[in-house]
């Protein structure tokens, strides 16, 4: 999606003022995005995107909040929400809605149709650079999509799939309870790098976008999520010339040890079941909306089948 709360004008124009941003001259709903509502917004003081919350409550935001701004801060290219004129990061957006919101700059550039070897190695290296500097990030949250949140969904989505997907669904849950996670090097992922959370200006990355998954895991499964998306010629076709690039500018800024390399297969496994499982889940409990988008489980499914030998 999306854009699952409507709002007006006036209520838009009270949100800004506690931001000192000027007058509102337009707004319009963004389609991009599954999670949150997003509205890109100008005013006579420049361009920017409202977000509003519409599954993480107030008292997770500031982990997500915090981790941008200390990213930003850090030097990596990302959006960061905007201090209010009260120095907090977010306010519930009007009463009538109850949803907590943020307010971003708009950065420039557009979302990857297609991806080349070079926005691939760029993409790697921007990772690589997160995961660098989130070693001295302070606060820590588990991934809620980990283990447990797999088999239950896993479980949920079972009868609806067809006899030859509940068997892939069966061995893949085997193959990765066999996978020591424990042993390979951890820290702060983004957890959900699609070609969609990013923006180039032309040929240069202007920002990672959206990091409302982030959390403590292993790095390599950041890597195979990232190259899930990233490394494809078509909807459901891995290159792997394009993996081999995006590794290459991952090592630029961060070595690969050989376990994580050894382990990367495995892992560009559970990064497809991942979202295979995410996906069903949306579409099997549809959200209202006025704009709202559903991306098609049966990709990441073809994934898992062309990532497994
Ligand atoms: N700071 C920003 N600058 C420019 N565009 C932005 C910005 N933040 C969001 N957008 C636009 O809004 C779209 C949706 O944003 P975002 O990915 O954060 O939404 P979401 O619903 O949380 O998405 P997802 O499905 O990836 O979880 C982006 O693809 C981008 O086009
Ligand atoms: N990036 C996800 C959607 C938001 O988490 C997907 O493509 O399924």
């Amino acid at each position: 999606m999306s854009v699952y709360t409507t709002i007006d004008r006036d209520e838009l124009q009270a949100f800004l003022d506690s931001y000192q941003v000027g007058q509102l001259v337009r707004y319009r709903g963004i389609s991009a995005g599954v999670v949150n509502t997003n509205y890109f917004v100008t005013t006579d003081q420049g361009e920017f995107v409202l977000t509003i919350f519409e599954q993480t409550e107030a008292e997770e935001l500031p982990y997500f909040l915090n981790l941008t701004n200390f990213l930003h801060a850090g030097g990596l290219r990302c959006g960061w929400p905007l201090k209010r004129a009260d120095g907090s990061l977010f306010a519930c957006f009007s009463e009538k809605h109850g949803k907590p919101a943020q307010l971003a700059v708009r950065l420039p550039g557009e979302v990857l149709e297609k991806t080349l070897f070079s926005h691939c190695r760029i993409i790697g290296a921007e990772l690589a650079k997160m995961h660098l500097l989130c070693a001295d990030y302070p606060d820590h949250r588990d991934n809620e999509m980990g283990h447990s949140w797999r088999m239950q969904a896993a479980g949920e989505m079972m009868s609806a799939l067809p006899e030859k997907d509940q068997q892939l669904l069966k061995d893949e849950l085997v193959f990765q309870q066999a996978i020591d996670w424990q042993s390979l090097p951890r820290g702060v992922v983004h957890g959900d790098l699609f070609r969609d959370n990013a923006l180039f200006d032309g040929d240069e990355l202007s920002g990672m976008l959206d990091f409302f998954f982030a959390c403590d895991d292993v790095l390599v499964f950041d890597i195979a999520i990232t190259a899930l998306d990233w490394c494809r010629d078509s909807l459901t076709s891995f290159n792997r010339d394009k993996l081999e690039a995006l590794l290459e500018g991952y090592q630029s800024q961060r070595s690969l040890s050989e376990a994580e390399k050894q382990a990367l297969p495995a892992m560009q496994r559970a990064a497809a079941l991942r979202f295979w499982l995410s996906r069903l889940t949306d579409v099997l409990n549809p959200r209202d909306g006025e704009l709202t988008e559903l991306k098609d489980p049966t990709q990441m499914r073809d994934l898992l089948l062309d990532a497994r030998p």
